[in-house]
């Protein structure tokens, strides 16, 4: 039998399983049949479903019942006794607590077909035609920020289903500057969070003006004290980092040294292959909406770019803009772009990028609350859009863009399935057909999927 999971010896996983029926045996054995769309497996036992942590269709596994409930219970696997081929040893010394990743058990093959497959089911009936495509990663050291938490004591990322934190030692998903960073500032950190009791902390990694390779921290909520407090702290963290931003009760303080970094906007022209960084750099700050993997987003952008093919004459509707990722290089090929978001730092820092390049401006960056209908103000004569909503979706837009008469050609770009299905519906059922759809893989080793679904419809009368 290959052992695979030991049972956590940390405080959560000693509890006792919740809702478990007194005298029931915790631990069996169950056949997993398929996965379920969190990653986990699926096995019916007795007619009822259990998902169950770790496990892989395919494989007979021990496991032990976590939590039961009318519909469904849950379990996590203990040991294996027919691994699936897919299965790989974890490459993290705390993957079975950790919460941050959820597939390290699955060889990298295996995930992006997981994912593929998620999305062919999302447009199943509605685009039975088109090939579902996959945009593959580096599996590993992907990821330029990370969101740590501060708990009793603790600093590192939120275990597995619980509000308590697993220390941060290494992190193999993370870029490996941005690890070496947080590791170095870990002492300071910890002596000066000691008086607060939780705090939520941003890392990015992002070059400087001058080039060099920065990372930043901001610091959410009561960790923030005083300008004294922050200061002392900022020093102590330097040069390894750069203490950016701090949210407070009373709004953003900045620590006055602190620089924001730079945000690379540049891509290759799918025609020519040629690389365009002529509107160079953004600015961001940790703690701003940025695309956690930033090679996959070059490749995210390049693909919106080769789908719309934006050109002099176009205006390109940017919905959900942040600092403007597929807003400048949208400009950048010749079309105007109306760029929209509810977040008004982001917002403003990318009408200052946006000013500072030479001409008349090509994008109008507006602050604006897409889920509200009342303030969804769609600019006249938009003929494409590029819609990138957060997990809720663009429920409110999406009804709108159904029936808009000058729009022809949509990228939408989703980080949940399920409001993804849901948009689809509406916007296929006011005529408009997909015509491409990409699973990308912007979080390898999660269960997180990210789709790029292409769209158009012919000109309504
Ligand atoms: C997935 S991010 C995409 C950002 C940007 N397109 C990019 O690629 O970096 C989603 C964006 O939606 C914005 N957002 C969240 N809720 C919103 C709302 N109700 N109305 C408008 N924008 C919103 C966030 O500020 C964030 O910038």
């Amino acid at each position: 039998m290959a052992r695979i999971f030991k049972p956590s010896k940390g405080k959560s996983s000693s509890k006792k399983p919740r809702n478990h029926r007194a005298g029931a045996t915790s631990q069996r054995d169950f056949e997993v049949l398929r996965y379920a769309d969190d990653g986990r497996g699926i096995a019916i036992d007795n007619g009822k479903v259990v998902f169950i942590d770790g496990a892989l269709p395919g494989e007979k596994v021990h496991a032990e019942l976590i939590k039961t409930g009318k519909r469904f219970d849950e379990a996590r696997c203990l040991s294996v006794h027919s691994p699936s081929p897919l299965r790989v040893e974890p490459t993290c010394g705390v993957y079975q607590h950790c919460g941050g990743c959820q597939l390290q058990h699955l060889n990298y093959r295996g995930q992006l077909e997981y994912k593929q497959q998620r999305l062919k089911k999302i447009i199943a009936g509605i685009a039975d035609d088109v090939a579902v495509g996959a945009m593959p990663s580096t599996a590993f050291g992907y990821r330029h920020r990370a969101r740590l938490s501060y708990r009793l004591g603790h600093l590192g990322f939120r275990r597995r289903a619980s509000h308590e934190v697993e220390n941060f030692v290494q992190c193999p998903v993370l870029m490996p500057e941005l690890e070496g960073a947080i590791d170095a500032v870990r002492g300071p950190l910890l002596a000066a969070l000691k008086p607060s009791k939780s705090a939520e902390l941003h890392f990015a990694l992002g070059t400087t003006a001058t080039g060099e390779v920065a990372v930043g921290l901001s610091l959410e909520d009561q960790a923030a004290r005083t300008s004294t407090w922050c200061m002392a702290l900022a020093k102590a963290l330097a040069p390894a980092v750069m203490l950016q931003r701090v949210s407070s009760v009373g709004g953003e303080w900045c620590h006055p040294e602190a620089m924001p970094l730079n945000y690379d906007f540049s891509f290759r022209h799918a025609d020519t292959d040629e690389a365009d960084s002529s509107q160079g750099r953004g600015e961001f700050f940790a703690g701003d909406f940025t695309q956690v993997n930033p090679a996959i987003n070059q490749r995210v952008v390049e693909q919106c770019l080769s789908w719309l093919k934006p050109q002099a004459g176009d205006l390109i509707a940017d919905f959900f803009c942040g600092l403007g990722n597929f807003s400048f290089p949208l400009a950048q090929c010749g079309a105007r772009v109306v760029a929209m978001d509810a977040g008004a730092a982001m917002i403003e820092r990318a009408r200052q990028v946006s000013a500072r390049y030479p001409g008349e401006p090509a994008i109008n960056f507006h602050l604006a609350d897409l889920f509200d209908e009342g303030q969804i103000a769609l600019p006249k004569g938009i003929n494409k859009a590029v819609l990138d909503p957060p997990r809720a979706g663009a429920k409110a837009l999406c009804q709108r863009l159904a029936g808009h008469k000058t729009l022809l050609e949509i990228v939408y770009i989703s980080c949940d399935p399920a409001t993804l299905a849901r948009d689809l519906v509406t916007l296929t059922e006011g005529g408009w057909r997909v015509q491409g759809a990409i699973s990308v893989d912007m979080f390898p080793q999660t269960h997180h999927l990210e789709s790029m679904v292409y769209l158009t419809r012919s000109g309504l009368k």
